[in-house]
């Protein structure tokens, strides 16, 4: 591994590095960096923790260095947070240069963000759907001149997950200049290779780490089998131990559902855990609070949702639960790199029930890596099982008292409104649709009783036959 001034970067940037702890390149800075240096579109696949920030960021403020103006580079990436956390790359790497950057991201104040682009700065990080809301709502800002365009988790925002970004990133492209640069990163790029490559149009330099595994080795992963109604006795079991054992902890808990990540935080809360949460129906300057304490350690634990599953890049996470199996290996990949980053070791621990196992043989096919059992004293966790679930049930009833279902029936609405349907309408289908499912079902049920009907009634007749074939021998004897 050569060292950062080998791989073409000025005096200044490389000194700014050393500031942060980054002296030698990971393998990822070293291969991408000279090509992007020397023009070209980069697609970078390297594992969570491995740098791949700095691989694009250092680049970036070298050309800027030699040709400063604003709009120089605009990257976009899907969750907010993380907008906020390449900003912060960016803002402090390229200190001298008096860098002006730009965080344009939904549940903050549109007018101020409108503003700050209409002030040239040299660098804008955004979330799609507020800055595609800016273009089409406002003229005093131009991308026509970007030199840099960067996808950061660019698998997940052309993906049509559970939040589609392609309308909003045909908007975006469609004020981009066609002589640019294009990078885009992810720890999990192959799945969307084609579509990616049409996005980099100039033959882009591409480089994925060679390693066999697809996640870090410094990092320990295990499961543990429970039934579903042991789970949270198992989680605060292995909070306890593991806060019993350790002086300085963190640990992220990723759940599926934002309800379920409330009801958890307010029970660990309840055993006196201090906990914290971030998932999409909060409010969003809640959600940067909440985030910033977790940071700072204030409080230990976070649990979440997978809107942190990707990118954030704290430091002192030890452990990564897993109160459910992911459904796709991709996320799971992404949820446990939140710990053991940049060389440090970390634990990860998947709590499967048996209906999960296939998800965890998908995930050790895909990660190349065979998950451990994580050893615990069943004993314990029995201990505690009435408490705790008694313990959750009071939550749940506490959050039904709350207007918390009323809130996310409201953020649907809004969501479907910004899509420009009618929430109304919307909901008339809805139900249309549940109806014909629901009589296909019963229809289903029907002909698989008539089915089963049948056979029954066959099954019946069957022994008459076999006594049939009896008889028959029978008068064969005789004759
Ligand atoms: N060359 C380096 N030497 C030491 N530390 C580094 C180096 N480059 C980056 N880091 C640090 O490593 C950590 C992880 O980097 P980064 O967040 O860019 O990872 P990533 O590859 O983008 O991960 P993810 O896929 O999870 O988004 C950061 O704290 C960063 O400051």
């Amino acid at each position: 591994m050569g060292d950062l001034s080998s791989l073409g970067l000025s005096d200044w940037l490389v000194q700014q590095c050393k500031q942060l702890g980054i002296n030698k390149p990971t393998p990822v800075q070293e291969n991408c960096v000279p090509a992007i240096l020397e023009g070209r579109d980069c697609m970078g696949c390297a594992k969570t923790g491995s740098g791949k920030t700095a691989a694009f960021v250092l680049p970036v403020l070298q050309k800027l260095s030699e040709e400063p103006y604003g709009i120089f580079c605009l990257v976009l990436t899907p969750t907010r947070e993380l907008a906020y956390q390449i900003a912060e790359q960016f803002r402090v790497l390229g200190k001298p240069l008096g860098l002006k950057d730009c965080i344009v991201v939904g549940g903050m104040d549109m007018v101020s963000q409108a503003l700050e682009l209409s002030n040239q700065p040299h660098v804008v990080v955004a979330t799609p759907g507020r800055l595609a809301d800016h273009i089409r709502s406002s003229n005093t800002f131009s991308m026509s001149r970007i030199k840099f365009l960067i996808l950061d988790e660019a698998d997940r925002l052309l993906e049509q997950g559970c939040t589609d970004f392609t309308k909003d990133l045909e908007v975006i492209m469609s004020v981009l200049p066609a002589k640019r640069q294009t990078l885009l990163f992810s720890a999990t790029l192959t799945d969307t290779l084609q579509e990616l490559r049409n996005i980099a149009m100039n033959k882009p330099f591409f480089w994925e780490s060679t390693s066999e595994t697809r996640t870090v080795e410094e990092l320990d992963q295990r499961y543990i089998l429970t039934p579903e109604k042991v789970k949270d006795a198992y989680l605060v079991h292995l909070v306890q131990t593991f806060a019993d054992e350790h002086d300085d902890w963190s640990i992220i808990i990723f759940t599926n559902t934002c309800k379920n990540c409330q009801i958890l935080t307010m029970m660990m809360q309840q055993f006196n855990f201090p906990t914290i949460s971030l998932h999409s129906m909060m409010k969003q300057k809640q959600r940067f609070a909440n985030l910033s304490k977790f940071k700072a350690s204030v409080y230990k634990i976070l649990i979440a949702t997978d809107v942190a599953a990707r990118g954030l890049d704290i430091p002192t996470v030890q452990v990564v639960i897993n109160h459910n199996t992911p459904g796709l290996p991709k996320i799971y990949i992404h949820r446990v790199g939140r710990t053991a980053r940049a060389g440090r070791n970390g634990v990860s621990i998947t709590l499967v029930t048996q209906y999960d196992i296939h998800l965890v043989h998908a995930i050790e096919e895909q990660t190349k890596t065979k998950l451990k059992e994580y050893p615990v004293e069943e004993k314990e966790v029995l201990k505690i099982l009435t408490q705790v679930n008694v313990t959750r049930r009071e939550c749940e009833i506490r959050l039904e008292s709350t207007d918390f279902d009323e809130k996310k029936e409201i953020n649907k609405r809004k969501q479907l409104i910004l899509e420009g349907k009618d929430p109304d309408l919307e909901a008339k289908r809805k139900a249309e649709l549940e109806k014909i499912r629901s009589q296909k079902k019963k229809f289903k049920q029907k002909i698989q009783e008539s089915i089963q009907g049948q056979k029954h009634r066959h099954l019946k007749k069957k022994p008459m036959k076999k006594k049939h074939v009896q008889n028959k021998k029978d008068e064969a004897a005789t004759l």
